[in-house]
């Protein structure tokens, strides 16, 4: 088993030396950590502070990080780096990558990683992957090849002998989150007559409004659960199947409609899925980093096979960077430690992505997901109580729309809100002439500027004149320095979207591994599962509503006045 003690790493994050450091330049500097005279001082900020990454792999697959807008010097940020290597997070990457077992609270290695690892299915650049199962990696990606094809090209027959035309993905967290955004992102890939539907609430309504789009002759449902015991996800996927054999009749046509991705064989054969209908991953890929395994195949019949592989391929060269480049050079280290200065130093509560990119207005809900199950823990590796802020709380929405509705707070409010700007430089669909994307793009630019300089009352009161009140004076003051990251890349691509996933994927394994918490399990949902599941079986009678506070009862004894069958 791994464990953070074994790797000599110490027990508080207080006593590692560039800790103190921090704490003592944050005391120190942050009166002069001002943007704008950083700039002023420093005119060619951008050249110190930018990074052109490039697949190793593919030089099509490229994007720009700029960080000159954040409130750092290269003291701050040499320090932070220097915290990042005394939390050995090098170190840790490679037992990740060897497949040690890091997740030690569920004695599992961690390796979505291998998924994507086209350069050598076992072993590449010292990675030696002998995890079970990670040799039948290409066996399942042929699976998903074969079948996509054969659904998309219209082999694939229903029970009547028709092609599939539509295809329902049921599942929920990782299950669910990654598929919906990644057929999102890649809308401009996908087979426009194959329509793609995702199933995720418990709440009736999500089926029963999607089931009146799809016909069950030309649908295809995909059971999409690692456990495959998740209540919300088979709750449904026994509705959806009832609903199927209302039309089919005969339970051996659920072998056309049926298809599930699990880790589970038995629970799936007991559902009446036959193993060659089962597209398989194991228990080394975490739900919510599981796009990338069997339960990508939504995004593979979406998009085809080549361009889900593309995607797996911009993630490896993603992987191949975070694993060969040195810290000071390495793009997600940097976006963790810079992240790391505003959630522990300046105590930023929150994180906001916002990508001016219509195809990715999904993008925050995956990493609400990605970021906030992985790092949202108070308990260290080792059991003991954080007194440091682990992590952020992860929101945002697509440019302009955000702009016209939080980009208030974000601009005046009292909070700090770091934010990365995610944009590409030519769009997929350039209608009047790319006249949409100039202006997406001007907004791109100009949301960053205008957080990091803001506008001074001076400016303000030459604008409004000598009659404006004092009021209306500050009002409009912009005090900026609020900073931020921006992120372009030329398109977006099938290779370019697997890449940034990826940058963020291991951007979360780093901010882990310096808070010294497991990144890679979830306990903190199964307390209300639980809850939930004694609760259900007291719902029908007020006199079976016991063991709970006077509130908890009041509300259920609320409920069971309107109750209906
Ligand atoms: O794929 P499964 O097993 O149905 O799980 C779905 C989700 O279930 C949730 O309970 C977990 O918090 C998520 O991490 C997970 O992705």
């Amino acid at each position: 088993m791994f464990c953070r003690e074994k790797f000599g790493l110490i027990r508080f994050i207080a006593e590692y030396p560039a800790w103190k450091k921090l704490e003592q330049l944050y005391g120190a500097q942050k009166s002069k950590l001002v943007l704008k005279e950083l700039f002023a001082q420093e005119p060619e900020r951008f050249n110190k502070f930018h990074k052109e990454y490039t697949s190793p792999h593919d030089p099509a697959t490229t994007f720009l990080l700029d960080y000159s807008k954040n409130l750092i010097n290269e003291e701050v940020l040499q320090t932070l780096l220097s915290l990042a290597e005394e939390a050995r997070v090098e170190e840790l990457r490679d037992a990740m990558f060897s497949g040690k077992h890091i997740n030690t609270s569920e004695d599992r290695a961690v390796l979505h990683v291998a998924l994507r690892n086209f350069s050598g299915w076992n072993n590449v650049q010292g990675w030696s992957i002998s995890e079970a199962g990670a040799s039948d990696v290409p066996k399942v990606l042929e699976h998903i090849r074969t079948f996509s094809d054969a659904v998309r090209s219209g082999t694939w027959k229903g029970f009547t002998g028709k092609s599939i035309n539509t295809i329902v993905n049921i599942g929920i967290g990782g299950s669910d989150l990654g598929p919906v955004m990644v057929t999102e992102a890649l809308k401009p890939y996908s087979k426009r007559d194959l329509n793609a539907h995702f199933v995720s609430n418990i709440d009736g309504t999500h089926l029963a409004e999607t089931l009146r789009l799809c016909d069950p002759e030309t649908t295809l449902f995909i059971i999409a659960s690692k456990t495959f015991t998740t209540q919300e996800t088979i709750t449904n996927a026994h509705s959806a199947r009832s609903w199927f054999l209302e039309h089919a009749k005969d339970k051996a046509h659920v072998a056309k409609h049926f298809v599930a991705l699990s880790t589970n064989t038995k629970e799936v054969t007991a559902f009446g899925i036959s193993e060659e209908n089962m597209f398989q991953f194991w228990d080394w890929v975490g739900g919510r980093y599981s796009l990338w395994s069997a339960i990508g195949l939504s995004i593979a019949l979406c998009i085809g096979y080549e361009n889900f592989e593309a995607l797996l391929k911009g993630a490896h060269g993603m992987d191949e960077h975070f694993k060969t480049t040195p810290l000071k050079d390495n793009l997600p280290v940097l976006l963790a430690v810079i992240g790391i200065w505003y959630n522990d130093f300046y105590g930023s509560q929150t994180h906001c992505l916002l990508p001016y990119d219509q195809y990715l207005h999904k993008f925050a809900d995956y990493f609400q997901q990605g970021d906030m199950e992985s790092n949202g823990k108070f308990i260290t590796k080792g059991g003991e109580r954080v007194d440091y802020q682990t992590g952020p709380i992860i929101w945002g929405a697509a440019g302009t729309n955000g702009q016209h509705s939080f980009y208030q707070l974000v601009h005046q409010g009292t909070k700090l809100i770091p934010a990365d700007f995610i944009a590409p430089a030519t769009t997929h669909n350039p209608i009047q002439q790319s006249k949409h994307h100039r202006i997406l793009l001007s907004n791109f630019f100009a949301q960053p500027e205008a957080l990091a300089f803001g506008k001074t009352e001076e400016q303000v009161r030459k604008e409004v004149g000598a009659n404006a009140s004092e009021a209306l004076v500050k009002s409009k003051v912009f005090e900026g320095n609020r900073p931020s990251n921006s992120i372009m890349f030329p398109l977006l691509t099938p290779a370019t979207l697997g890449a940034l996933i990826a940058l963020y994927e291991h951007k979360i394994f780093v901010q882990g591994a310096i808070w010294g918490i497991n990144s890679y399990d979830q306990m903190g949902v199964e307390l209300g599962k639980v809850l939930a599941k004694n609760i259900l079986a007291q719902l029908d009678k007020p006199e079976d509503v016991k063991g709970h506070d006077s509130s908890t009862t009041g509300v259920i004894h609320y409920y069971q006045k309107y109750r209906k069958e």
